[in-house]
């Protein structure tokens, strides 16, 4: 499988391919089997690893057991040109660039390729990745399944399409998660808390929801109705929230936006 002679190949270490790389020293790859490409190398105890081999460019005379694609998707179609001497009809591609196509991806040449989606908690070991697989044996699934499990969760998806939409809701829902806890301690500062309070008790809030809801065999559904007094204050402000007009459309428009945007970036 993995060796120096047929390395792990990681294209761009920033925030995600470098949660990537974390998540597979931690998972106990050994760093000599790992080559990482990447012109501006970050100052992280990842990429120091003795015995990793860092490079700004592609490197000549190694060919990929797997190449794990994690660059921006505006810079792909510059990149993948010069990774063809890299891979042969057994490399396993893997690319979580958002929107770029598995046809894109095939422009590498014949061999296995998986296009996965995921989310920064990866580099908290809380990622979830989707994926789908083309011309991908078993083996080759497996080895996939095994790299992203590193980093946390994966579901595999048989229909490309659906990556796109998976892009929308678990690859950028982190960031949404992020601004409920800016709106909740912004809304707590208008209604009068201290600034330093309202983000304390917005932050805190949803770190504590989300340990609840990851170590709780209970549905989210049930886990708000636990909270919602009959006639209480939650019930009060969910009136609001599940109004027509509250956050359940606001959401579809926010995941179709994200799944049209994920699908022009691969056009
Ligand atoms: N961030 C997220 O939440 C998620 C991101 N993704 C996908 O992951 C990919 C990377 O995103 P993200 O990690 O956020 O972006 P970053 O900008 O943090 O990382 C991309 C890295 O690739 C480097 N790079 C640029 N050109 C090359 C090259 N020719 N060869 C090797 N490396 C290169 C960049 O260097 P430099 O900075 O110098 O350009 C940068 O360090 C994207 O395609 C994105 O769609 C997927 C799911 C979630
Ligand atoms: O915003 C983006 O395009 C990337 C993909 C999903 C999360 N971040």
């Amino acid at each position: 499988m993995l060796s120096p002679e047929r390395p792990l190949v990681l294209v761009g270490a920033g925030n995600m391919g470098g949660a990537m790389l974390e998540g597979w020293l931690a998972a106990g790859t050994s760093p000599r089997s790992i080559v990482v490409i990447e012109p501006s190398p970050p100052d992280t105890q990842a990429l120091a690893t003795p015995g990793l081999t860092v490079t700004a460019t592609a490197p000549d005379g190694i060919t990929a057991s797997t190449l794990v694609l994690a660059v921006k998707p505006q810079v792909m179609g510059e990149v993948l040109p010069k990774l063809t001497g890299l891979r042969d009809e057994a490399t396993l591609v893997v690319s979580i660039a958002a929107g770029i196509t598995i046809e894109t991806l095939k422009t590498l040449g014949r061999g296995p390729v998986v296009r996965a989606i995921p989310n920064t908690p990866s580099s908290v070991g809380k990622g979830m990745t989707a994926a789908v697989a083309d011309g991908a044996g078993e083996k080759d699934v497996a080895l996939a399944d095994k790299l992203l499990s590193s980093i946390g969760t994966v579901e595999w998806v048989d229909d490309e399409a659906l990556i796109d939409v998976a892009t929308a809701v678990s690859g950028s829902g982190p960031a949404y998660v992020f601004y409920l806890v800016e709106a909740l301690a912004a809304a707590g500062e208008k209604a009068g808390l201290p600034a330093d309070v309202a983000a304390v008790l917005a932050r805190r809030t949803i770190i504590g929801a989300g340990a609840l809801l990851d170590r709780s065999p209970l549905d989210p559904a049930t886990l708000r109705r636990n909270v919602t007094s009959p006639g209480g204050t939650t019930a009060a402000a969910l009136e609001v929230l599940m109004a027509g007009d509250g956050l359940g459309p606001l959401m579809e428009r926010a995941v179709a936006a994200a799944t049209a945007r994920s699908r022009e970036l691969g056009s």
